[in-house]
């Protein structure tokens, strides 16, 4: 296992024991409509995102320290800052500031959604620092605050905490649980990241000069996702974000391909990209699709999952 810690800022480099803090598990998430409107003022971009929470989970563990440190284990975990600037520790800090205590906590984070992905690692881990470290330090904030703070740590944090399926407005960050059946998926990782900003800045200039419409969610997207037909849904799969992340990785275009030859019933880009999600049949075909794209050296790794995912969760000690 590849565990690293905080440069200046490690004085803590234990690994929490049975009993010795609070593991929360998060799962990552795949957008199975992402309409994309104009830039706002702000930089940001209103959306319609039908959020879908896969079983790839995260886990982050909260235990007392004398100062805020983090530490990551996991295949990615070299990819993954320790300092400040981590989500686990922001969460940590604004829940500190709003509780007026010291930000005292170490943070290990069991790395599984991968990093850069488009399936909001950082996210997740900031959602399951924020519900760890409520729990370890005994605030029972209430949930509406929880997704404020969520909301100030970054646009998908909110749906890390909730989970399940939802529709986000807003920059992403207004959620509206809607109805979702179970549905399987192979998500391939691709080799490297891409950064959000840089996807949605392509965006802007892929779209200069266009009348980008006011984002909405699909109805008939809503009601395949609700019936639980993965050829309805198939058909639906939208994400306004796949050209920007097609024209700064031209490479998932094959990873595409190569999902769609095995038999995956739609691909797309997960969120800001770079990793493809398959929506398949069954877990048998999962199975086949997951082979056949490793063996199309089109991807890093493959990930089988099922959605709906609960989202953020103590794990009970
Ligand atoms: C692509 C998605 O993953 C789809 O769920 C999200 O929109 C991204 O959410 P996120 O990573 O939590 O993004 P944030 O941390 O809030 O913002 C990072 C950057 O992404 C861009 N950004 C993000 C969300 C949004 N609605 N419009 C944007 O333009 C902005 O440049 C922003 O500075
Ligand atoms: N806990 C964390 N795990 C991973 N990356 C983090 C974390 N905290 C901060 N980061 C930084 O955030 C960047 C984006 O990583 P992340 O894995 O969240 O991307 P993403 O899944 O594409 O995000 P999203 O889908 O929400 O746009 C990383 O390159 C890293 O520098």
């Amino acid at each position: 296992m590849n565990a690293r810690t905080t440069g200046a800022d490690v004085t803590d480099t234990r690994t929490a024991g049975p009993g010795a803090g609070v593991t929360v598990r998060v799962p990552a998430k795949v957008n199975v409509q992402l309409a994309v409107g104009a830039a706002r003022p702000d930089g940001f971009h209103d959306l319609a995102s039908v959020f879908l929470a896969v079983s790839l989970f995260d886990e982050v563990t909260a235990t007392p320290a004398d100062a805020l440190t983090v530490t990551c284990s996991g295949p990615d975990a070299d990819q993954v800052p320790l300092d400040r600037t981590n989500l686990a520790a922001r969460a940590a800090e604004v829940l500190a500031a709003r509780a007026g205590i010291s930000p005292d906590v170490h943070l290990h984070i069991a790395k599984n959604i991968p990093v850069a992905g488009g399936m909001a690692g950082g996210s997740a881990d900031g959602a399951a620092a924020l519900l760890a470290c409520d729990a370890l330090w005994g605030l029972d904030t209430p949930r509406e605050d929880l997704l404020a703070l969520c909301a100030e740590l970054g646009s998908d944090v909110p749906f890390s905490l909730v989970g399940g399926a939802a529709l986000g407005t807003g920059r992403g960050e207004l959620l509206t649980p809607v109805e979702a059946g179970t549905f399987h998926w192979v998500f391939a990782v691709a080799h490297g990241g891409l950064s959000t900003p840089s996807v949605f800045r392509e965006f802007d200039r892929l779209t200069e000069g266009v009348d980008v419409p006011v984002p909405q969610a699909s109805p008939v997207l809503l009601a395949a996702l609700a019936s639980g037909d993965p050829d309805a849904l198939a058909a639906a799969l939208a994400n306004d974000l796949q050209p920007a992340a097609l024209s700064l990785r031209p490479q998932l275009a094959a990873t595409l391909a190569a999902g769609a030859d095995a038999g995956a019933l739609a691909g797309l880009v997960s969120g800001s990209g770079p990793t493809t999600a398959f929506l398949v049949r069954d877990p048998e075909s999962a199975q086949k699709v997951a082979a056949a794209l490793e063996a199309s050296g089109t991807c890093r790794a493959t990930r089988i999952t099922a959605s709906p995912a609960p989202g953020a969760t103590v794990v009970p000690a």
